[in-house]
C-alpha cells in the first residue's frame, strides 16, 4: 500500500478540511468548518450529540459528499479522487458493519482482499492486525458469538488491514464497559504510534486518554482547537480558583465563611472523602484567598487537610467552548474510567477454524450496515484489476 508521501499528496498534512459545509435540506449540519491534521498526530474530535461528527467522519471517508467546501486526505480530494482516498484511509463507522455469521478469520480475509491487500499477503495482514487488536483467541469465533468489545476490536481489525495513513474512528468505545474502554483505548494509542488517526467522541475522559489534541465541534461549527494543555490553560485563566478540603463534614457555617473570604466570588463543593469535605473556590486573586484561607477563623476554621490549584476540568473546557449547550439539551455524560481496573479476560473458548463458512453478502448484514456494505462493494469493483481474485469466505 502506497503511502501519502508517494502518492499524489500535495502537503505534510494528512487530514485539510476547508470551509466544509453540510446540508440535510434545509438543515445545515455542517456550517463551514476548517481543520488541519498532521501525520501522526491522534486528534480527539469532540463534541455532544447532534455536533456533526458523523457527518465531518463520513465526507472524509467518503461515504457521504459535502454540501460545500473541501477535504483532502492523505493528499487527495474526497470528492474527485474518493477511490484513492478510500485505499488510504480506514473507518470504523458508528455501527461496525460486521457480517455476524461468519468467522471473524473468514471475514477479515473478506475485507483484506476488498480493500485490495495482494494475494499474497493477505495471511500476513490478518496476524498482524489480530495481535495488535487482541484477536487471536477469537479468530476462529463466529462474529455473533463475540462480545461487544470483541466486536470493536474486529472493526479496528478490519480498519486497517489494508494498512492505511488516516484511521477515522467514529465513537470507538461507545457501548463498552469500563474494561473494555481501557483496552480499546490501548488498541488505539498503540494504532497511533505510526498512523495518523481523528476519532470522534462525547466522553469527555476520553480524550485526556487518548489525544495529543482536540478539536471541539458544536452545532455544526469548529468551537475550539488545541493541545489538551493548551485548552486546559484558556480554561484556568477563565476559571480561576483553589481547591480547600477540611477535615469534617460540610456545614452551612463553613460554607458561608469559605464564601465570604477575600478574593472569592463563588464555592462549589466537589464532593469528598468520608470523614472530610471538599470545595472548589473561584478566586481572581489567588494569593489574598489563599493567605485569608491559611488564617483561618475562630468557630468555623478547621484542620485544613488540603489546599491546591484547581485544575480546570474537561468539563469547563466544554462549557467554555460551548456554553454548556448541546443540541437537545444533552448532557455531556463522561465516564470516568479508573485506570487500575482489572482487564478483561479473553473469550476463553477457542472455536476452531473450519466451520462452515457463510457469504459475505448485504443480505446479512443489518439494515443501518447497508451504506456501508454499498460503499464496501464499490471497493471491490475498484479493486486493482492486477490482483489475483480469491474466493472468500472459506473455512
Ligand atoms: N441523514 C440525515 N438527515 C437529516 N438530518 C441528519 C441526518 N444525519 C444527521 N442529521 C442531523 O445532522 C446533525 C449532525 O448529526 P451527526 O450525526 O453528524 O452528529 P454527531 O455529532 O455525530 O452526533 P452523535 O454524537 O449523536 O452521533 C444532527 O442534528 C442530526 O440530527
Amino acid at each position: 500500500m502506497e503511502t501519502s508521501s508517494t502518492s499524489g499528496a500535495t502537503g505534510a498534512e494528512s487530514i485539510v478540511v476547508e470551509n466544509l459545509q453540510k446540508r440535510y435540506g434545509d438543515f445545515e449540519a455542517l456550517s463551514g468548518i476548517s481543520f488541519s491534521i498532521k501525520p501522526g498526530e491522534i486528534v480527539g474530535f469532540l463534541g455532544p450529540n447532534g455536533a456533526g461528527k458523523t457527518t465531518t467522519m463520513k465526507i472524509l471517508t467518503c461515504f457521504m459528499s459535502a454540501s460545500g467546501g473541501s477535504a483532502r486526505v492523505a493528499g487527495f480530494d474526497v470528492q474527485k479522487d474518493s477511490t484513492e482516498v478510500r485505499r488510504r484511509v480506514g473507518y470504523l463507522p458508528e455501527n461496525v458493519p460486521l457480517y455476524d455469521e461468519m468467522i471473524v478469520f473468514d471475514y477479515l480475509r473478506f475485507v483484506a482482499e476488498l480493500r485490495g491487500v495482494a494475494k499474497g499477503r493477505r495471511e500476513e495482514r490478518i496476524r498482524a492486525v489480530a495481535e495488535l487488536t487482541g484477536l487471536g483467541q477469537v479468530m476462529g469465533r463466529t462474529i455473533s458469538e463475540l462480545s461487544k468489545g470483541y466486536r470493536q476490536r474486529v472493526g479496528l481489525a478490519q480498519a486497517i488491514i489494508h494498512e492505511p495513513d488516516v484511521i477515522v474512528l467514529d465513537e470507538p468505545t461507545t457501548g463498552l464497559d469500563p474494561n473494555q474502554i481501557i483496552e480499546i483505548r490501548d488498541v488505539i494509542k498503540t494504532i497511533g504510534k505510526e498512523k495518523t488517526i481523528i476519532f470522534s467522541t462525547h466522553i469527555l475522559q476520553e480524550v485526556t486518554a487518548v489525544c495529543d489534541r482536540i478539536i471541539i465541534i458544536n452545532r455544526g461549527q469548529i468551537v475550539a482547537d488545541g493541545s489538551l494543555h493548551e485548552l486546559e490553560e484558556r480554561v484556568a485563566n477563565a476559571e480561576p480558583g483553589l481547591v480547600v478540603r477540611y477535615e469534617g463534614e460540610a456545614t452551612d457555617a463553613l460554607y458561608a465563611w469559605l464564601a465570604g473570604l477575600a478574593g472569592v466570588e463563588g464555592v462549589a463543593p466537589v464532593g469528598g472523602r468520608p470523614g472530610s469535605c471538599t470545595y472548589r473556590l473561584k478566586t481572581l486573586d489567588k494569593a489574598t484567598t489563599r493567605r485569608a484561607l491559611l488564617a483561618g477563623e475562630p468557630g468555623v476554621a478547621r484542620e485544613l487537610l488540603e489546599l491546591r490549584e484547581a485544575e480546570p476540568t474537561l468539563e469547563a473546557i466544554f462549557r467554555l467552548y460551548t456554553g454548556g449547550e448541546t443540541e437537545e439539551g444533552a448532557s455531556l455524560l463522561s465516564v470516568p474510567v479508573s485506570a487500575s481496573a482489572a482487564s478483561v479476560k479473553g473469550d476463553e473458548v477457542v472455536a476452531q477454524r473450519g466451520e462452515a463458512p457463510v457469504e459475505a453478502s448485504a443480505e446479512n448484514l443489518n439494515a443501518s450496515d447497508a451504506e456501508v456494505a454499498e460503499s464496501m462493494a464499490e471497493d471491490a469493483a475498484a479493486m486493482d484489476e492486477t490482483s489475483e481474485p480469491e474466493e472468500v469466505s472459506r473455512g
